[in-house]
């Protein structure tokens, strides 16, 4: 028999994007269901940013400490392997969703746990684990937030060969000796960095001419210097063709496209995202399964008045905190609609426009060193038409940075819009760079007037003394 629910708003995930539109629309004071097929918490706090950055503290804190004359010489031992990891195991409950669960609870809103689907407007049915049907039908909106899975090319013997994802990456009980990791974007560069240095011998192929193919052009240049100074070997244009595993437990063989063969103990496929909307009901309101869900900037599926989609699965910016930005307009307008506002704030930057996502999406890579950057690169500008200027800067040349590391290396590009007199885009490429990006992303989401930029001055000797010499080298 098939139970049915009413909520005002049903939320289809709850990852880290589903459960702020949750909070957002209980803020409100609207009733809300949220469905999760796994863990609540999603992909970012088991399998993604958690587990990826307690892995990678320990390796940037090491890598930072030993260029510090005075600390280098304490430094110089192996990382405590199974105390990294049982950080890490730590920092995702050991894979268990209680203390996300009480906060679901805490917020009053109702978790159904089991697979979600759409079944026609404004209704979602639910499959529980025991196989029990639920229908949730929803008086104002549904919110469809399930993310994305890792994409895996349909190499030959990939399917039968054990590869790991990002999935595997981030939980794995075991640092394996050899890794081959293919693929050099975010994910990449970082598991790179991370198994490097907990022990692997890793071999990254990179289909480009560098890791981060989307961010500034240094910034790569700098992660694969910095990877191969640590011990790795990073091969440009260079691709897989085919995998094959000896056995069910042996070692894993990756054939490029030249026919040369590299032997590993495990390969890491870091190939990108897919979207998980194949079997959630979408054909069941006239959209394709499968597919990304194009959104306004209130984040309302196209020519659905009813239908959301936050966060990965809308493809605007695959990061957490970009989502969660999302997932606070998408609640807000949702709510808005709800009490029947006439006229929602949806201009540039207005309270139900997640303009963000196009003008100021902010990411931090952690890698060694660290690349943070917000708004456009150069070539990004340049091909939106922007008239700009970029404007570039040793990073190791200001007091700060040179207290920070002995023979600091970093490079930082500011992007000027000429006709506005406005940053619209900043890459910070060194050690402590992360902690550095939120002055930028400020300035770029403020669109602060250059010559204001200028009375914003930087504490000495901090590594944010950049910016003077950024801002003395674009006025001359
Ligand atoms: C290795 C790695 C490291 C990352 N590190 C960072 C980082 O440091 N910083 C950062 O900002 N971003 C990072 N990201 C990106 C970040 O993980 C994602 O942007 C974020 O998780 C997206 O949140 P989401 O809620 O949209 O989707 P998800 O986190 O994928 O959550 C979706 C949820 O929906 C559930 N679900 C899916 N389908 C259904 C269904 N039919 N019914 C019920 N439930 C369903 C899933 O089980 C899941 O719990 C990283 C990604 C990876 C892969
Ligand atoms: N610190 C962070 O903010 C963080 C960390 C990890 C992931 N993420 C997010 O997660 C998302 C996914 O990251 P990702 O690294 O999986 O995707 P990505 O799109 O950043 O990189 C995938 C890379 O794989 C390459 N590639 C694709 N197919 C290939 C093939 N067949 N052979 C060889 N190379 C191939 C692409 O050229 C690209 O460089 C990103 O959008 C990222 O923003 C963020």
């Amino acid at each position: 028999m098939t139970e049915a629910m009413e909520y005002d708003v049903v939320v289809v995930g709850a990852g880290p994007v589903g459960e702020n539109v949750a909070d957002r629309a209980r803020s409100a004071g609207l009733s809300v269901a949220i469905v999760e097929s796994e863990l609540v918490g999603g992909e970012c706090s088991y399998w993604a940013c958690m587990p990826s950055k307690a892995l990678l503290r320990p390796v940037i804190a090491r890598a930072d400490a030993r260029k510090v004359p005075g600390l280098r010489a304490a430094v110089q031992g192996p990382l405590d392997v199974p105390a990294v990891l049982a950080n890490r195991d730590a920092f995702t409950s050991n894979w268990k969703d209680d203390g996300q669960v009480e906060w679901v609870n805490g917020i009053g809103a109702d978790l159904h746990r089991g697979h979600g689907r759409l079944a026609g407007t404004k209704r979602v049915g639910v499959t529980t684990p025991e196989g029990r049907e639920v229908v949730l039908t929803a008086r104002h909106a549904v919110a469809v937030c399930t993310g994305s899975r890792a994409a895996v090319p349909g190499l030959p013997g990939v399917a039968g060969a054990g590869v790991w994802t990002s999935r595997e990456a981030t939980s794995s009980p075991r640092v394996p000796d050899r890794l081959v990791v293919v693929g050099a974007g975010v994910v990449g560069s970082e598991m790179a960095t991370a198994y490097q240095a907990l022990g692997s011998k890793v071999t990254l192929l990179i289909r480009g001419g560098r890791p981060l193919p989307g961010m500034e052009p240094f910034a790569g240049e700098l992660v694969a210097d910095a990877l191969t100074e640590a011990g790795a070997v990073v091969r440009t244009n260079s691709s897989a063709a085919s995998v094959e595993r000896d056995g069910d437990e042996g070692p894993v063989t990756v054939v490029l496209e030249t026919g040369e063969r590299i032997e590993a103990d495990e390969v890491l496929f870091a190939t990108g995202r897919a979207p998980r909307s194949e079997d959630i009901g979408l054909e069941t309101v006239g959209l394709t399964p499968g597919q990304w869900l194009d959104v306004d900037d209130s984040l309302r599926v196209d020519g659905h008045d009813w239908l959301y989609a936050v966060g990965d699965i809308n493809h605007r910016a695959l990061l957490t905190h970009q989502g969660k930005y999302q997932a606070r307009v998408a609640g807000d307008a949702i709510a808005a609609r709800a009490q029947g506002v006439p006229l929602l704030e949806t201009d540039r930057w207005g309270m139900h426009a997640a303009t963000a996502d196009h003008a100021a999406v902010t990411q931090v890579v952690f890698t060694d060193p660290e690349v943070a950057s917000v708004g456009p690169t150069l070539e990004q500008a340049e091909r939106a038409g922007l008239r700009v200027r970029a404007v570039d800067q040793d990073m190791g040349a200001v007091a700060g940075a040179a207290l920070y590391a002995d023979g600091y290396t970093g490079r930082a590009r500011m992007i000027v819009d000429l006709d506005r007199e406005i940053v619209v885009g900043m890459t910070f490429a060194g050690p402590g760079a992360g902690e550095l990006l939120q002055s930028a992303a400020v300035a770029v989401a403020g669109e602060v007037p250059i010559d204001r930029l200028w009375h914003a001055v930087p504490p000495y000797p901090t590594i944010s003394e950049v910016w003077l010499r950024l801002l003395e080298a674009y006025r001359g």
